[in-house]
C-alpha cells in the first residue's frame, strides 16, 4: 500500500503542495503565488479559477518532484484560506464572481444592519462567532443580493456556495462532489457548531437558501476520488480542514489546554477545548476543531489581522528591510524600541477588539527614533498582539496553558519567538517541521486510510526543534502589554 500523503495547502498569498511520507518527512514542496486584487479600498479578491490552476500545477509539480506517481499517493488532504467566499454555477463550474477574501471588509455595514436589529446573541451562541465581516455569511448574502438572479438561481440548486476547501473539492472531483468540512464549515456563520449542521433560522435571517450549501462532512474521511484526468489515475481526497485547525492538528495539539500561534500574513492563536464549546468572555470566538470521528471537538480562537504582514508592509511600504528575514538583524540592532508602538491596524482589529474602523499608528516617536526602532516596534506588534489573545484564553480557559506551540513563516524570527516568550511568561516551542499546516492536512487524510492507526500513532513523530524561555520578570511584561495597550486605544 502507498504511504505517501499529498497536502494541498491553499493559503491568501500562495498555493502550495506538499508530499509527506508516513514518518512526516517532506518528500517535496511546489509553491505558486496567488495575486491579491485590492478593486476598491477594504475590498479583497482572488480569482477562483486562478487558485484551482494554481493548487492543481503545484500538485502535479509536487508528485512528479517527489519522484512518485498518482499510485504512489495514499490520499490527498486539503487545507486552505478560510472563510473565503466562492459561488459557482453548478451546470458550467464558473465562478460567477471574484472570490471574496476573508480580509474584505465590504459586508461591514451589513453586519452593523444584524446587529442594529440585535441578532448578535443568537449568531453568537449558534456559531461561536462574532457578526465582523471577516466570516462568509455575509459574504455570500452580498453575492446573492449583487448579482442579477443569484437568489432566484440559488433557490432552484443552479448555483453552488464553498470556500476554498468545497471549491478545490468539486473541482479535483470534475463536479460531483460538493462538500465542506465542519471546521471550514464553522467559519461561515451559517453552521450551528454545537449540532454539526446548517441553522435554518440563521439561514433565514441572512436570507441564504439551503440549497447553494454544500454537505458538510467530517475532516478525516474518504470523500472522494480525484478525477482521473488530473493525476493519471484516481487518488482519495480523505481529508478536508481549515488551515488553522489543521495547523491545530499538526501540532499534535488534540487535549484541552493546548495552544498553538501560526505567525503568517495574519497571526490564528487556538487552544483546544476537547469536547467543551466554551463562550468567551475576553473577546475570543469559538470554533470547530477538526474532526476525525463521530466526536465533536473545540477550540478558542482568536485572530490577528496583521501579524506577518507588517513585516511586508515595511519592505514594500516603506522600504526600510530587502527581505522579510532581515527585520530580525534592524530590530535587533537597538536594544527596545525607544518607546515606539506601531499597530498594524490597517484593515481594522480582529481578536479581542473586533473594531472594524480602527487604522493604523505609530506613537510614541522623539527626535532619537530611527528605523531601527520603528522595525522593532514592527517585530513587537506581531508578539504584543499575539499575546493578548493567548492571554485572553488564558483567562477563558480552566487549564493552565504550559507552553506556546508556533509556525508560519514569521516563526522563523528568533528575535520575534523570544518577545513572545517574554510577553507570555510560558515556553514558545518550534518544531522541526514548520510546515504545520500541511502535515496536519496530510495527517487527517493520512488516518483515514490507514497510514496510522490512530492520532497518538501520529503524534510520536512530532519533534522540537527549539525552546525559547522567558528571559523578563512578569512585571516588566505587565508594563509592556499596558503600554501597548494603551496605543491601541489611540487607534479605535
Ligand atoms: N524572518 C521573518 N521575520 C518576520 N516575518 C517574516 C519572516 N519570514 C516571513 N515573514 C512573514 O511571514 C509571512 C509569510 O508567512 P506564511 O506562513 O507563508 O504566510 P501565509 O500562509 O499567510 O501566506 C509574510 O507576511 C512575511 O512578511
Ligand atoms: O492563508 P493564511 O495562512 O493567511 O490563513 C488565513 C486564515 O485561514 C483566515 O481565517
Amino acid at each position: 500500500m502507498p504511504h505517501a500523503l499529498l497536502a494541498l495547502d491553499q493559503g491568501t498569498t500562495s498555493s502550495r503542495a506538499i508530499v509527506f511520507d508516513a514518518d512526516c518527512r517532506v518528500l517535496s514542496i511546489a509553491q505558486q503565488e496567488l495575486p491579491q486584487n485590492y478593486p476598491q479600498p477594504g475590498w479583497v479578491e482572488h480569482d477562483a479559477k486562478e487558485i484551482w490552476r494554481g493548487q492543481l500545477a503545484c500538485a502535479q509539480q509536487a508528485i512528479a518532484q517527489a519522484g512518485l506517481t498518482a499510485q504512489g499517493i495514499a490520499a490527498i488532504g486539503i487545507t486552505n484560506q478560510r472563510e473565503t467566499t466562492v459561488l459557482w454555477d453548478r451546470a458550467t463550474g464558473e465562478p460567477l464572481a471574484p472570490a471574496i477574501v476573508w480580509q474584505d471588509r465590504r459586508t461591514a455595514s451589513l453586519c452593523s444592519e444584524l446587529k442594529a436589529a440585535e441578532h448578535e446573541a443568537l449568531f453568537r451562541q449558534r456559531t461561536g462567532l462574532v457578526l465582523d465581516p471577516y466570516f462568509s455569511g455575509t459574504k455570500l448574502r452580498w453575492l446573492l443580493d449583487t448579482i442579477p438572479d443569484a437568489r432566484r438561481r440559488a433557490e432552484r440548486c443552479e448555483l453552488a456556495f464553498g470556500t476554498i476547501d468545497s471549491w478545490l473539492v468539486w473541482q479535483l472531483t470534475g463536479g460531483r462532489v460538493h462538500v465542506s468540512d465542519i471546521s471550514n464549515a464553522s467559519r461561515t456563520l451559517m453552521c450551528n457548531i454545537h449540532t454539526g449542521d446548517w441553522d435554518d433560522e440563521l439561514l433565514a435571517i441572512l436570507a441564504i437558501p439551503r440549497a447553494v450549501l454544500p454537505r458538510i462532512c467530517r475532516s478525516s474521511e474518504v470523500i472522494a476520488e480525484t478525477d482521473a484526468s488530473l493525476f493519471g489515475a484516481p487518488v482519495r481526497i480523505a481529508g478536508i480542514a481549515g488551515d488553522q485547525q489543521a495547523a491545530l492538528f499538526g501540532q499534535t495539539c488534540f487535549a484541552p489546554g493546548r495552544v498553538k500561534n501560526t505567525y503568517g500574513t495574519g497571526c490564528f492563536a487556538l487552544a483546544h477545548t476537547g469536547r467543551e464549546a466554551p463562550a468567551s468572555r475576553h473577546g475570543l470566538i469559538t470554533t470547530r476543531a477538526a474532526q476525525l470521528d463521530n466526536t465533536a471537538g473545540f477550540a478558542l480562537e482568536g485572530s490577528v489581522f496583521v501579524g506577518g504582514a507588517v513585516v511586508q508592509w515595511l519592505r514594500d511600504g516603506l522600504g526600510l528591510i530587502r527581505s522579510a528575514a532581515d527585520i530580525e538583524a534592524l530590530a535587533a540592532s537597538v536594544p527596545d524600541t525607544g518607546g515606539v508602538h506601531l499597530v498594524p491596524a490597517f484593515t481594522g482589529l480582529g481578536a479581542p477588539y473586533w473594531n472594524a474602523d480602527a487604522r493604523g499608528a505609530i506613537v510614541g516617536l522623539t527626535r532619537g527614533s530611527g528605523a531601527a526602532h520603528i522595525a522593532r516596534a514592527a517585530l513587537e506588534s506581531i508578539a504584543l498582539q499575539s499575546a493578548e489573545l493567548v492571554l485572553a484564553m488564558q483567562a477563558d480557559s480552566p487549564q493552565a496553558m504550559s507552553e506556546l506551540r508556533v509556525d508560519g513563516g514569521a516563526c522563523a524570527n528568533n528575535l520575534l519567538m523570544q518577545m513572545q516568550a517574554d510577553l507570555l511568561g510560558i515556553p514558545v516551542v518550534r518544531p522541526v517541521v514548520q510546515e504545520t499546516t500541511a502535515l496536519g492536512a496530510a495527517a487527517l487524510a493520512g488516518l483515514a486510510v490507514g497510514v496510522w492507526p490512530d492520532a497518538t500513532a501520529f503524534a510520536s513523530s512530532w519533534q522540537c526543534e527549539r525552546v525559547f524561555t522567558p528571559a523578563i520578570s512578569r512585571d516588566e511584561a505587565a508594563t509592556r502589554l499596558a503600554s501597548w495597550r494603551s496605543a491601541v486605544q489611540r487607534t479605535l
